[in-house]
């Protein structure tokens, strides 16, 4: 943020009511409520032309904190967003033991940060910061946190000028102030300056205060966007199901549509949705029904008429702990009761980098073929992590290659039919944009889609099934 010419409008923010998933990284698996509601998704029924890295989820799963001989102390930190986990590690030999360090995480890309300087830059952009110089870097961010936090275990060559004394504007992200008001800086470059009690922060907090504003913006759209905001209203819902029975879409022996409200609006989006549009729930429990306050199981979303579910969503595998095995005792039971199951799969950012995505991928559907009879009733859908929501979609390639390898592995695992009947679907910042190509690919069967399934181009990503058909 720059200049702070204080401009025409100003302009006031206010604290959205966050949805306060399970902080906890630890809850054992099945004892979890459901705060992840998502979205929608679509299905093309093209048919197929042609070691568990995510259980558990602590951090520990990727040999961090868990795993480590200094037995580190793993906690969660205010300013970040729920889910976080900071860890923070004492060295234990060479010159510098003693020497605490601080590693934070995110429950769902299982990105590790060094700093808080680049937690911050990850939240604003959704990428990673290439940094030439890692000391420098970290050396810089110790400085911001001595001055952000307040406290540093660490001995720190931080300039004395930078200390100060906390005050009440210091930046709190589970604290954000009722009103914030953002004055617009530059309208060309859409800066903002934001006013906490009339006052601007410290110039140390600024960057986080910015950082703050894009995050909580961006939350408060996807959440509104996919039916997660807690002020979402059945109104909305009817406005979306009225598009989409509008749509001039292509038949149904073209393409399957399939939307996935959040439980609460599956009646009333069942109800008015044309025929020719299902849907699905996002998640059942894993066995029959019973005493599981908060569950719903398959056995209600049969006794409602609700064809599909979507099993094994990253987030549930991330934040609520979901196994591999976990995923497949659900797919297992939901056919065992009649839905029909789209089970997502797919790689963290790390495992990619590491070169372990087709193990990734090919061990969650291991656990999944191991407890089912028939594919018939199952859609596989690839969702590479880094993907979801970020904007960054695989490139048609990348997809492509996956789903080949997977079409491989179900051909040499399970059968050749399978492999050559079950629909491989894709899902990771699908859009108006890009859908065309990813489905041209040999591979690519149909998509699984989050934020643009509630807006008009999901329409034209619904009628991109029609690549194949008129190639
Ligand atoms: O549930 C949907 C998928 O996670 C994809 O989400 P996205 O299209 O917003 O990346």
């Amino acid at each position: 943020m720059s200049n702070t010419t204080k401009a025409a409008t100003p302009q006031r923010y206010t604290k959205p009511n966050l949805p306060k998933p399970d902080r906890s990284p630890h809850l054992p698996a099945g004892l979890s409520t459901d705060p992840l509601l998502r979205d929608g998704a679509f299905i093309s029924p093209v048919s197929g032309s042609s070691g568990d890295n995510q259980q558990r989820s602590s951090p520990s799963a990727n040999g961090t904190p868990e795993s480590s001989r200094s037995r580190p102390r793993v906690s969660e930190t205010s300013w970040l967003p729920p889910g976080w986990v900071v860890e923070d590690r004492v060295r234990s030999s060479g010159a510098t033991a003693g020497t605490r360090d601080k590693y934070y995480y995110d429950p769902v890309s299982r990105r590790r940060f060094r700093s808080k300087r680049e937690v911050q830059y990850f939240l604003e952009t959704g990428s990673v910061k290439k940094q030439k110089r890692a000391e420098n870097s970290d050396a810089n961010a110790n400085s911001f946190l001595k001055s952000a936090e307040g406290s540093s275990t660490q001995k720190s060559k931080t300039p004395k000028k930078e200390a100060r004394v906390a005050s009440h504007l210091d930046f709190n992200f589970s604290n954000v102030p009722d009103s914030v008001e953002w004055i617009l800086a530059d309208a060309n470059k859409g800066t903002w300056t934001p006013f906490v009690a009339g006052k601007k922060p410290p110039d140390s907090e600024r960057q986080i205060w910015d950082v703050t504003f894009t995050y909580l913006a961006a939350r408060t759209v996807e959440y509104t966007a996919k039916g997660k905001h807690p002020n979402g209203t059945t109104e909305e819902v009817k406005k979306i199901v009225n598009v989409l029975n509008e749509a001039q879409i292509p038949s149904e022996d073209v393409v399957e549509v399939v939307v996935s409200p959040p439980y609460v609006f599956l009646p009333v989006a069942k109800s008015l949705l044309r025929s020719d549009i299902k849907v699905a729930a996002q998640n059942c429990w894993v066995r029959k029904g019973g005493a599981f306050t908060g569950e719903i199981s398959a056995e209600m979303l049969v006794n409602l008429d609700i064809p599909w579910v979507v099993l094994g969503h990253s987030e549930r595998r991330a934040l609520l702990n979901e196994s591999n095995e976990f995923v497949g005792d659900k797919v297992e039971y939901a056919l065992s009761q009649g839905l029909k199951v789209i089970a997502c799969i797919g790689e963290t950012l790390e495992q990619r980098e590491s070169g372990s995505t087709m193990a990734v991928v090919a061990a969650q559907t291991k656990a999944i073929a191991d407890k089912i009879k028939s594919w018939d009733n199952v859609v596989l859908a690839y969702e590479p992590v880094w993907a979801i929501g970020t904007g960054k979609v695989a490139s048609p390639a990348q997809a492509q290659e996956v789903h080949a390898e997977l079409r491989k592995w179900l051909a040499e695992n399970v059968s050749a039919e399978v492999a050559q009947t079950t629909r491989i679907i894709y899902g990771g910042s699908v859009n108006g944009g890009n859908c065309k190509e990813l489905a041209g690919q040999a591979d690519v069967d149909g998509f699984l889609v989050g934020g643009a399934s509630l807006k008009p181009e999901f329409i034209d990503i619904i009628k991109s099934a029609t690549v194949k058909k008129s190639a």
